[in-house]
C-alpha cells in the first residue's frame, strides 16, 4: 500500500477567499485598501509570514510592520474557515484511495493551528494519518523536510506527492517523490512549465491517475 501525501490550499480545499477576508480584516485595521481576490491566490504558497510581506508590499507597508501584522493575521487565520470550499470530487477520492487501504497525508504551509481548524470544520481530520503545518518544524516547503517528516510518520511504501503550486513542484524534486499537479489551485506560471510527473483539472478521474503513477513508478 502506498504513502499519499497532499498540500492543502489549492489543492484539496479553495481557501483563498478566507485567507482574503483575514488579509483585509488586518489592512482595514490599518486604514489600508483591501487587496483582490487574484493578488490573495497569488500570494498563497510560501506560507503565512510570506503572505504577510507580499500582502504589505502591495500596500506599501514597511518591514518594520512585519512581526505585528504577521501576529494579527494569525490570529485571525485560525477562525478563518467559512468561506472555503473543498473542491468537487475530493473527498470521495480520498475516501476511495484510504478503502483501498492507502495511506493519506498533509503536508501543507499553512501554520498548524489553521489548518487543523478548517480540516475540523470540513469534516476532513478523519481523513488522514498525518498532518504537517507550515509552522510545524524549523523549515517549511520547498525544503523537503516537511515532506520527508509525513513520509517517515507514513510507514513504509511507494510514495506520491499532490500540490498545486510551483512550490509543491519544488518540494518534490527536493524529495525526489513523483508529483502530481491540480491545475484549478494558485500556480502563478504556465502549468505545463511548472515539473510534475503528471496533472489533473478534476478529482473526478484522480484515484485512476494515483494507481497509474504508483504503476510506473
Ligand atoms: O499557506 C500557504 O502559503 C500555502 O499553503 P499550501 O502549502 O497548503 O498551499
Ligand atoms: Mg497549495
Amino acid at each position: 500500500m502506498a504513502r499519499i501525501v497532499f498540500d492543502l490550499d489549492g489543492t484539496l480545499i479553495d481557501s483563498a477567499p478566507d485567507i482574503q477576508a483575514v488579509a483585509n480584516g488586518v489592512l482595514g485595521a490599518e486604514g489600508q485598501q483591501p487587496i483582490t481576490l487574484e493578488q490573495t491566490r497569488k500570494f498563497i504558497g510560501n506560507g503565512a509570514p510570506t503572505f504577510v510581506a507580499r500582502m504589505r508590499a502591495a500596500r506599501d507597508i514597511p518591514d518594520s510592520e512585519q512581526d505585528r501584522l504577521l501576529t494579527a493575521f494569525k490570529i485571525g487565520y485560525v477562525s478563518a474557515v467559512e468561506l472555503t470550499e473543498i473542491y468537487a470530487g475530493a473527498i470521495p477520492a480520498l475516501e476511495a484511495l484510504k478503502a483501498k487501504g492507502h495511506r493519506l497525508g498533509i503536508c501543507t504551509n499553512k501554520p498548524f493551528k489553521p489548518t487543523q481548524s478548517v480540516l475540523a470544520h470540513l469534516d476532513m481530520t478523519r481523513l488522514f494519518d498525518v498532518i504537517i503545518g507550515g509552522d510545524s518544524l524549523p523549515v517549511h516547503k520547498p525544503d523537503p523536510a516537511m515532506l520527508h517528516a509525513a513520509l517517515d510518520q507514513l510507514g513504509d511504501g511507494p510514495v506520491v506527492y499532490v500540490g498545486d503550486s510551483e512550490v509543491d513542484a519544488e518540494t518534490a524534486q527536493n524529495a525526489g517523490v513523483p508529483f502530481l499537479l491540480f491545475t484549478q489551485g494558485y500556480h502563478k506560471t504556465d502549468v505545463a512549465s511548472i515539473p510534475q510527473t503528471a496533472r489533473f483539472d478534476s478529482y473526478s478521474d484522480f484515484v485512476e491517475l494515483v494507481e497509474e503513477t504508483l504503476a510506473g513508478a
